[in-house]
């Protein structure tokens, strides 16, 4: 399927989503992950601050920044930056999305694990972002364990792809594990 057809699709069945069902799919989402032995391993993780359509990332990194370094990204031109994720220090950036301040950027090198958001993942870990590429950019130069996280109906059946996509390692939805083989 084209990108701009998965992304009007999911754009309204997430319209339809109440706010229990919203709150009840990102508790089981994030309950998979938190149990995987990709988190359990991993200290340095890249986390999404989650935008009002997205599988809400608030509670998780609530629930477990004590114990885990968390970053976020941050819109700087075409490019993220990655910096450590301090509650007290968000700031609304691009977007409307909170982001981190001030100037200690992080190497994505030393990142671990990235949680991925998107619009739509298929189960070969193909992704639809919201069409800016910036986690294709991201992701280009990063050998992280990659996440994929969404609703059901985030994971179509086939996502025509282009050379520069980069894929996930592992799609979680509320119904679905997937661990995708063979990835570069
Ligand atoms: N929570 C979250 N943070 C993120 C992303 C994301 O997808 N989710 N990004 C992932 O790249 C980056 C920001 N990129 C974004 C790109 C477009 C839109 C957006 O709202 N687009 C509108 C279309 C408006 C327009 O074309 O300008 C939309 O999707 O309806 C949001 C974030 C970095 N941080
Ligand atoms: N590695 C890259 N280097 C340069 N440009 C890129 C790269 N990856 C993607 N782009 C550009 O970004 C634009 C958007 O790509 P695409 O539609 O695949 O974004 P997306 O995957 O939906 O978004 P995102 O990655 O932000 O979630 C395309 O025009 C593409 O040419």
């Amino acid at each position: 399927m084209k990108k701009e057809e998965i992304r009007r699709r999911v754009k309204a069945q997430k319209a339809l989503l109440s706010d229990n069902e919203r709150k009840e799919a990102a508790k089981s989402v994030f309950a998979v992950l938190e149990n995987s032995v990709a988190f359990l391993l991993a200290d340095r993780i890249l986390m999404y601050h989650s935008l009002p359509d997205e599988l809400s990332t608030i509670e998780f990194i609530d629930r477990w920044h004590d114990r885990k370094h968390f970053f976020l990204p941050r819109v700087n031109g075409v490019n993220l930056e990655v910096l450590p994720y301090d509650r007290s220090q968000l700031k609304y950036g691009a977007f409307h999305i909170e982001e981190p301040v001030g100037d200690n950027v992080e190497d994505i090198d030393n990142i671990e694990m990235i949680v991925v958001p998107a619009v739509a993942y298929d189960r070969n870990g193909n992704r639809v972002g919201r069409g800016k590429g910036y986690y294709d950019r991201l992701l280009a130069g990063s050998r992280a364990t990659k996440i994929g996280v969404g609703y059901d109906f985030q994971l179509v059946n086939d996502i025509d792809t282009e050379p520069h996509d980069i894929g996930v390692d592992i799609v979680i939805t509320q119904s679905h594990v997937i661990t995708v083989r063979h990835r570069k």
